[in-house]
C-alpha cells in the first residue's frame, strides 16, 4: 500500500513500473487503430477524460473521424482511487447518433484497471465498442478491443505523467 487510504483492492502506483514513451505510446494507439478499423465504421468517438483524450486524438485522425465528445469522470488523485464522479455525461448530439444505446459509437480510455471507470460508461452507453491502450486481468473484461495487457500489480506511468531523469546504475540499486 502506498499510504493508509486505499480501498482494498485498490491500485497500487507502487506496484511494478511499466513507464511508457510517447513513440511506443503512438505506435500502440496506432496498432489498437488497426483492430478498430476491422469494426466500424464508427459515428463519433467520446474520450473519457482525461486519460482517454490522447489515444481519442490518435485513433480519431487515423480513422477519419472528426465527431468528439467525452464523458468526463474523476476518481484517482494522483494513485488513490476514491468515488467516481461524472463531472459530463454524453452530449445530446451524439447520443442521438448512437440511438441512445451506443450503437456505432467508440468509446476511447487509455488504459482499464479495476474496470470501475468503464463499467460507468458502458452503463451510460451499452451499444457502444470500448477500447483501451492498455487493459489489467480485472478491467479486461469491460473492453471490447484492447493491445496490450500488464498484470494487476503493474502501474503504468504515461508520458504526460513523467518526465527524463538521470538513472542511478542497476548496480549501485537502481529498480
Ligand atoms: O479501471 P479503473 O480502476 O476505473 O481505472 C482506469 C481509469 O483510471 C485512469 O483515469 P483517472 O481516474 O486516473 O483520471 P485521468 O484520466 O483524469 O487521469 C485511467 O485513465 C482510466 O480512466
Ligand atoms: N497512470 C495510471 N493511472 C492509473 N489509474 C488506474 N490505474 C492506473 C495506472 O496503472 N497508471
Ligand atoms: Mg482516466
Amino acid at each position: 500500500m502506498v499510504n493508509n487510504h486505499s480501498e482494498p483492492g485498490a491500485p497500487e502506483r507502487g506496484g511494478k513500473p511499466f513507464p511508457v514513451s510517447w513513440d511506443q505510446f503512438h505506435r500502440d494507439c496506432r496498432a489498437l487503430t488497426w483492430r478498430l478499423n476491422e469494426v466500424g465504421p464508427f459515428h463519433a468517438i467520446i474520450a473519457i477524460t482525461r486519460g482517454g483524450l490522447v489515444p481519442a486524438a490518435i485513433v480519431a485522425r487515423e480513422l477519419g473521424l472528426r465527431v468528439i465528445d467525452t464523458v468526463c469522470v474523476a476518481s484517482y488523485d494522483h494513485d488513490q482511487q476514491g468515488e467516481l464522479r461524472v463531472l459530463k455525461g454524453v452530449s445530446a448530439d451524439i447520443a442521438k447518433l448512437g440511438g441512445g444505446t451506443g450503437k456505432g459509437l467508440l468509446i476511447v480510455d487509455d488504459l482499464v484497471d479495476t474496470g470501475k471507470t468503464g463499467r460507468l460508461v458502458r452503463e451510460m452507453l451499452p451499444d457502444a465498442h470500448f477500447a483501451a491502450v492498455y487493459a489489467k486481468p480485472q478491467g479486461r473484461p469491460l473492453v471490447d478491443t484492447f493491445i496490450t495487457e500488464v498484470s494487476q500489480d503493474t502501474w503504468i506511468h504515461f508520458p504526460w505523467d513523467t518526465a527524463l531523469s538521470f538513472q542511478p546504475p542497476i548496480r549501485d540499486g537502481a529498480g
